[in-house]
C-alpha cells in the first residue's frame, strides 16, 4: 500500500519544481470542483415530443386522457350481451339480429345492443351501449331471418371478453414520467397516447468549445507546415452532445492573449460551462490558464493533478460558471475530459453518472510508469486460453488514437513505477468492448487492412494490434491472437519468418512487398542511378542525412545489411514506421531511407527497389479451427482480395 503522505509530499515536490499553482492528487482536485459547482440539474424548458428524444425529464409528467379513451372492441365480430349467448354450440348455435349499423373504428354507436341483438363491430371500434362482451367473427356465420340479416353465435361468450376497457392502459391523472426518465423512443410513445404533444424536460447544458494555438488549422483545410488538424474540438463537442450537453463549438483561436480572453469572455456570456484545450502547460504560448486568473472570483482552483495522462489539467469557476483548460494533447484532453467534465455535464443535464463496468484481465507486457503521478494506461484487450490479456496500446499523450480505440485503461498507482508482465488487472471498459471475432497482433500492413475489410463485409469484426513482429510472434506463442503479421527477416539463412516458428505454430503465407530506397522525387543523387551505387554514395555523402528504423525491425535489418557496417548520418535517427521514413523524407528533415512502395507511392517519392520480403501470418495450431480463422484463411484466396493486394503494390502468395 502506498503511503499517502509519503505521495501527497512527493507530489507536492514536483508541483513547486513544475510550477503548478498547486498539483493535486486526482480525486481532491475533483472534490475541490465539484464543491464550487452547484451541480443540481438545469431549469426545464417544454419541447414538442419530436424533439425529445434523449432528453431528461424535469417534471413529473400525469396522463392527460384515458388509454384507450373509450371501451373497444380488441378482435373484429360482434358486440352483444353475454347473458344472451349461454349454451351456444356449433350444433345448437344462438341466434342474433343484426342492428342496422357497423361499428367501424371512429364511428360513434347510434344505436343501443338489446336482448337477443348484436352490432358488427372492427377491432377499435366503440363498444355500444348495452353490449358487455364481443366476439370473434370466427365463432359466427350469418344468414337471412325472417326480419333481416342474423347472426348465429357457435360458442358462448364471457362478460366483458374481447373488450379493452377506457384507462386500462393509462389512466387520466396518473404518474407517467418521472423527473429524470431520460426520454427514448418508448416514452414518447405513451406521451403521444397520453395526449401530451410536449414535455418539460432539463434544459440542456451549453458547453463552449475553443481549441487554442497557432498551429491548429479546422480538419479539412490544406496544413501549412507545422501545423495539425484541431481534432480536440471535434471530439469533444461530440462527446458533449454524449453526455446530454448541447456543444456551442467557438472555433480556433491564436495564442494571444488579449483575443483569448475577449472569446472566454464572450463564452462566459453564453455558455454553462466553457471548455478550452491546449496552452495549460509550460511553454511560452501556453497563455489559456493566465487569463483564467483575471476573469473574476473565484477564478482557478486546480491547476496540475498528479495523473497522466493530464497533468496539466487547469479546473476554474468564474462567477458560478465552470471554466476548463484541457491539456492539448490529444488523449489527455479527452481522458481529462471523461474524468471531470462529463461528470459535470451529465449532473447539469440531469443525467445520473455513466454506469462503470471493468473486466479482469491480465498484463501482457511489463508497463513503466512514471513515479509521482496515477497513471492510466490505455489498452486492448484480446481473449487468451485463461482469460483475457490487456495490451497497452503504447502510444501516449500525444496520439488521437490511443482513447479512441482502446476497449479500457487501468491505473499504475503513483507510488509504482510499472506494472508487471502477467499482474491481474481491473480494466474500466471504455463504450461497448465485445470481444472481435477475430485478433491480429504484429506488425502492421496495409495489407492487412485490405483482408480485414473483406472479412468485414462478410460480417466477420477484427481487430489488428500494431505491436511489431516480434510482439506479434510473442504474443502467438502465449496463445493471445489468432494470427500474428510477422516479417521477420533470419540473416543466417536469407529467408523470412519460417526460421521463427516454434512447436504448436503455422505458417499462413501472405503476400510479398517490395523494399527500396526513398528519395524527393529529382533528387539527382538518386534519381536514375542503381540502388547500389545510390546507397553507397549516399552513406559516403555527409550533406545526405539517412532516416533509419528501429531495431527488431525487418526493414532495419536489411538497411543494416546493404549499409554492410556503415553509420551514415541521420543512422540515430530510428522511427518505428513506413511512414514516418516516408514524411521524414518528404518534409526534407531527412534525404534517404528504406520503406515499402505503397508507402512511397502515397507520398509521392522516388523508390529505387532493394528487396522483396514477404509478409506472413503464424497461426497457432490452437486457433486453426476457430470459424473467423476459417475465414480469413479463405479470404486471402479469394480473387477480390488478391487483386486488392495487387492494386496496393503487393504480391501475393502462391
Ligand atoms: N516543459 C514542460 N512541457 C510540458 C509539460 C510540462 O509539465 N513541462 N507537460 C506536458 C504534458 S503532461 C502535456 S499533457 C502537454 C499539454 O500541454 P498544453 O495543454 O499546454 O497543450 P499545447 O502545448 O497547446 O499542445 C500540446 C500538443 O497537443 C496538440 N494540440 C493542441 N490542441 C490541439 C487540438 N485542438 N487538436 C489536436 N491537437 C492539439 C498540440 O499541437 C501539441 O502537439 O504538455 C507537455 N509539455
Ligand atoms: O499529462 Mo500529459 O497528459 O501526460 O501527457
Amino acid at each position: 500500500m502506498p503511503d499517502p503522505a509519503a505521495l501527497l509530499e512527493r507530489i507536492r515536490r514536483a508541483a513547486r519544481q513544475e510550477q503548478f499553482l498547486d498539483v493535486l492528487p486526482a480525486e481532491a482536485a475533483r472534490a475541490r470542483f465539484r464543491a464550487a459547482l452547484d451541480l443540481r440539474p438545469l431549469p426545464a424548458e417544454t419541447v414538442p415530443l419530436a424533439a425529445s428524444l434523449g432528453r431528461v425529464v424535469a417534471q413529473g409528467v400525469a396522463a392527460l386522457a384515458d388509454a384507450p379513451p373509450f371501451d373497444r372492441a380488441s378482435v373484429d365480430g360482434f358486440a352483444l350481451r353475454a347473458a344472451d349467448s349461454t349454451g351456444a354450440t356449433e350444433a345448437a348455435p344462438r341466434r342474433f339480429r343484426l342492428n342496422a349499423e357497423v361499428l367501424a373504428c371512429g364511428v360513434a354507436p347510434a344505436i343501443a345492443v338489446g336482448p337477443g341483438t348484436a352490432t358488427a363491430i372492427a377491432t377499435g371500434g366503440v363498444v355500444p351501449r348495452g353490449a358487455d362482451a364481443v366476439v370473434m367473427i370466427e365463432h359466427t356465420r350469418c344468414e337471412e331471418g325472417p326480419e333481416g340479416p342474423e347472426m348465429l353465435l357457435l360458442r358462448p361468450a364471457a362478460p366483458g371478453q374481447m373488450i379493452g376497457f377506457a384507462g386500462s392502459d393509462i389512466a387520466r391523472g396518473e404518474a407517467l414520467l418521472r423527473p429524470g426518465t431520460l426520454v427514448t423512443s418508448r416514452e414518447i410513445g405513451m406521451l403521444a397516447a397520453a395526449g401530451h404533444a410536449a414535455v418539460p424536460v432539463v434544459r440542456k447544458p451549453r458547453v463552449a468549445v475553443l481549441s487554442t494555438g497557432d498551429e491548429l488549422v479546422p480538419p479539412g483545410a490544406p496544413l501549412p507546415p507545422g501545423c495539425i488538424h484541431d481534432s480536440n474540438a471535434a471530439i469533444l463537442c461530440a462527446a458533449v452532445a454524449e453526455h446530454g450537453g448541447e456543444p456551442l463549438p467557438l472555433g480556433i483561436l491564436r495564442d494571444e492573449e488579449a483575443a483569448l480572453e475577449a472569446a472566454v469572455r464572450d463564452a462566459l456570456g453564453r455558455a454553462d460551462l466553457v471548455v478550452l484545450s491546449g496552452g495549460t502547460s509550460k511553454g511560452a504560448g501556453d497563455v489559456s490558464h493566465r487569463i483564467l486568473s483575471r476573469l473574476g472570483p473565484p477564478g482557478i482552483l486546480v491547476h496540475g493533478v498528479a495523473l497522466k495522462p493530464g497533468k496539466p489539467l487547469c479546473l476554474a469557476v468564474i462567477g458560478t460558471t465552470p471554466v476548463v483548460v484541457l491539456p492539448g494533447f490529444p488523449t489527455s484532453a479527452v481522458f481529462t475530459f471523461q474524468e471531470f467534465v462529463a461528470p459535470v455535464i451529465r449532473a447539469l443535464a440531469g443525467l445520473p453518472p455513466r454506469e462503470e463496468e471493468a473486466a479482469a484481465a491480465t498484463l501482457a507486457v511489463r508497463t513503466p510508469s512514471e513515479l509521482g503521478r496515477t497513471e492510466y494506461v490505455m489498452v486492448s484487450l484480446s481473449a487468451g486460453e485463461d482469460g483475457l490479456r490487456a495490451f497497452p496500446l503504447g502510444k501516449g499523450s500525444g496520439s488521437v488514437t490511443a482513447f479512441a480505440q482502446a476497449d479500457g485503461f487501468f491505473a499504475i498507482p503513483a507510488l509504482d513505477a510499472g506494472a508487471e508482465a502477467g499482474a491481474l488487472l481491473r480494466v474500466r471498459l471504455i463504450g461497448t468492448a465485445t470481444p472481435p471475432d477475430l485478433t491480429v497482433i504484429g506488425s502492421h500492413d496495409l495489407g492487412l487492412d485490405a483482408v480485414l475489410e473483406a472479412l468485414a463485409e462478410d460480417g466477420i469484426r477484427a481487430r489488428s494490434l500494431a505491436v511489431g513482429s516480434l510482439g506479434g510472434l510473442a504474443a502467438a506463442k502465449r496463445g493471445e491472437c489468432d494470427l500474428a503479421g510477422v516479417h521477420l527477416l533470419d540473416p543466417a539463412t536469407g529467408s523470412y519468418n519460417a526460421p521463427f516458428l516454434a512447436p504448436g505454430l503455422r505458417l499462413v503465407p501472405g503476400w510479398r512487398r517490395l523494399q527500396g530506397v526513398v528519395h524527393r522525387r529529382g533528387d539527382a543523387r538518386f534519381e536514375g542511378l542503381a540502388v547500389e551505387d545510390a546507397v553507397r554514395r549516399a552513406a559516403a555523402d555527409p550533406a545526405l542525412l539517412l532516416v533509419n528504423r528501429n531495431a527488431g525491425s525487418g526493414t532495419r535489418i536489411l538497411l543494416d545489411g546493404v549499409l554492410g557496417g556503415a553509420r551514415p548520418p541521420g543512422y540515430a535517427n530510428q522511427p518505428k514506421s513506413h511512414n514516418a521514413v516516408a514524411a521524414a523524407v518528404a518534409q526534407g528533415r531527412a534525404d534517404w531511407g528504406v520503406a515499402i512502395a505503397t508507402v512511397a507511392q502515397s507520398y509521392a517519392l522516388g523508390f529505387l527497389p532493394l528487396a522483396e520480403e514477404q509478409y506472413d501470418f503464424v497461426l497457432p495450431e490452437t486457433r486453426a479451427d476457430r470459424p473467423a480463422v476459417r475465414a480469413f484463411l479463405a479470404a486471402l484466396a479469394r480473387p477480390a482480395v488478391r487483386a486488392r493486394l495487387q492494386a496496393l503494390g503487393f504480391t501475393p502468395a502462391g
